[in-house]
Parts: structure tokens; C-alpha cells; sequence
């Protein structure tokens, strides 16, 4: 039987890829689409050749890869060009998502997006985990994680659903506010309780 999928979401930084990382080391079959988004503009895709046809080429690095920080700089200072790039590699995403799911094996499978309230991404699901925190702490984590500004962060946070928006669509909620044991812990609580859901359905 095919498995059900759970989406995995939160905003930038609250820790969705080291919950991730934890389901996967329980036996879960995981697609990322922040990973999905990295194959797709992977030198020889055409879909790299589009960027730098329309952003010239200081978005590529001298050995040919896509310049990740320059086109980020690019995008969330500019609505208009973040939604060419969305509408160039949304669908693209989309399709290496689907080809993961169709082939999962696990009791259930899991999809990781930042975007998955946002893009529509959570149709593809049955249920919905976010990884919550304070908007505080996931500005602090990712300056440190990614050595960016206050401003830097900020400017991404403004494009994304905001935290009483996700938790709209949330059917459960891990709140990652305390150390990494505890958050294994609860992947570990959440985990088995999935493994008694019948498509995703208590
Ligand atoms: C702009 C890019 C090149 C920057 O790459 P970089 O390696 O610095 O970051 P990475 O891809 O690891 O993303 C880090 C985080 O930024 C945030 N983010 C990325 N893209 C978006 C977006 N379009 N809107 C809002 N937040 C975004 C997410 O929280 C994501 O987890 C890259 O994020 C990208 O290609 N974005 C467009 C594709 C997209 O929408 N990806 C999101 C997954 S669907
Ligand atoms: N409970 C925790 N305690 C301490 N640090 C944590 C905790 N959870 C995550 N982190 C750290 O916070 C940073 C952000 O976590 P992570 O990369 O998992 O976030 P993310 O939601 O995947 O971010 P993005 O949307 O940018 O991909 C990482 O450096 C991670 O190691």
C-alpha cells in the first residue's frame, strides 16, 4: 500500500532539516525541496541555464554551479524577481517531490518544506507537523548557521507565512525551543504515534 505522506514545515532556521534528520535515522523515507531546488539547477539543467539567461551570469560561480548567496541577495530584495524564480523552479520542485513520494516504502513518508503552507505543497499531504519557535531564536539560529545579518534574515522572514499562519494549518506541533535531546525526543513521541495512524487519520 502506498504510504501517507506527513508535511514537515517551519520557518527559516526553526530547525525542520535537524528534525529531519532524526525521522530519517528512525527508518523514514524524506524529500527535502530545499534539496529538490538544489538538483534542479544543477550545471546542465535547464533550468540554471533560465537563471542566468535572465539574471545574467554573476549568478554563477567560476566553476559553473549557481552563486546560491548572489541570487539570494538578488530575490528577497525584489518580490518581482522572487516570483520568476518561484514560478521557474516551484513546478520543477513539484515534480521531483512526486516521483520521491510515488516510490516511498516506509509506513509513511515525509516531505520537508519551508513553503509548504505557502506554495500549496501541503495538497500533497495527509498531515501537517510545524516546528515552532520563537520568532527570536530562529533569527538567532540562522545568523549563526549561515554567518548573515539581523537585516539579512529579517528580509527572508518577511516573505514567509507568518507563525500564526503555519500553525493554522498544523495538525501537530513540535516546539523546538529546548536543547537537541529534547527535540529527538519528541521526533521519538511523534514518530510512534504516526505509526498508528491509518493514512494519516487517528
Ligand atoms: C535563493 C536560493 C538560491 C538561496 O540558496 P541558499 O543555499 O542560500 O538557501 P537554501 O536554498 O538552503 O534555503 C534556505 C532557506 O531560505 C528560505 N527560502 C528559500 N527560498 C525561499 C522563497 N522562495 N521564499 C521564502 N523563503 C525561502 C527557506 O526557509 C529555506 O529553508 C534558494 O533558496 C532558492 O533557489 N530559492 C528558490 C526556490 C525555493 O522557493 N525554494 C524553497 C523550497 S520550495
Ligand atoms: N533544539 C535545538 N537546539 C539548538 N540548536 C538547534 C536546535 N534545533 C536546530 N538547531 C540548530 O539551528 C540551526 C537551524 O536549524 P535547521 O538548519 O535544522 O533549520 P531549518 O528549519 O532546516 O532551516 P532552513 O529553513 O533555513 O532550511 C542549525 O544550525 C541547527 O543545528
Amino acid at each position: 500500500m502506498k504510504p501517507w505522506t506527513l508535511g514537515l514545515t517551519g520557518g527559516i532556521g526553526s530547525g525542520k532539516s535537524a528534525v529531519a534528520e532524526h525521522f530519517v535515522e528512525l527508518g523514514v523515507d524524506l524529500i527535502d525541496a530545499d534539496q529538490a531546488a538544489r538538483w534542479v539547477v544543477e550545471p546542465g539543467r535547464p533550468a540554471l541555464a533560465a537563471i542566468v539567461e535572465h539574471f545574467g551570469e554573476q549568478v554563477l560561480q567560476a566553476d559553473g554551479q549557481l552563486n546560491r548567496p548572489a541570487l539570494r541577495e538578488r530575490i528577497f530584495a525584489d518580490p518581482t524577481q522572487r516570483r520568476w524564480l518561484e514560478s521557474l523552479l516551484h513546478p520543477l520542485i513539484a515534480q521531483e517531490v512526486a516521483q520521491f513520494l510515488a516510490r516511498a516504502q516506509s509506513p509513511y513518508a515525509i516531505l520537508v518544506s519551508p513553503l509548504l503552507i505557502e506554495s500549496g505543497q501541503y495538497k500533497l499531504t495527509q498531515r501537517v507537523l510545524v516546528v515552532d519557535v520563537p520568532e527570536q531564536l530562529q533569527i538567532e539560529r540562522t545568523m549563526r548557521r549561515d554567518q548573515l545579518s539581523v537585516e539579512q534574515v529579517q528580509a527572508i522572514l518577511a516573505v514567509q507565512a507568518t507563525r500564526t499562519e503555519r500553525l493554522r494549518h498544523a495538525d501537530d506541533v513540535l516546539t523546538n525551543d529546548r536543547d537537541l535531546t529534547w527535540m529527538k525526543s519528541e521526533v521519538e513521541r511523534l514518530h510512534a504515534f504516526y505509526l498508528t495512524l491509518n493514512g494519516g487519520q487517528s
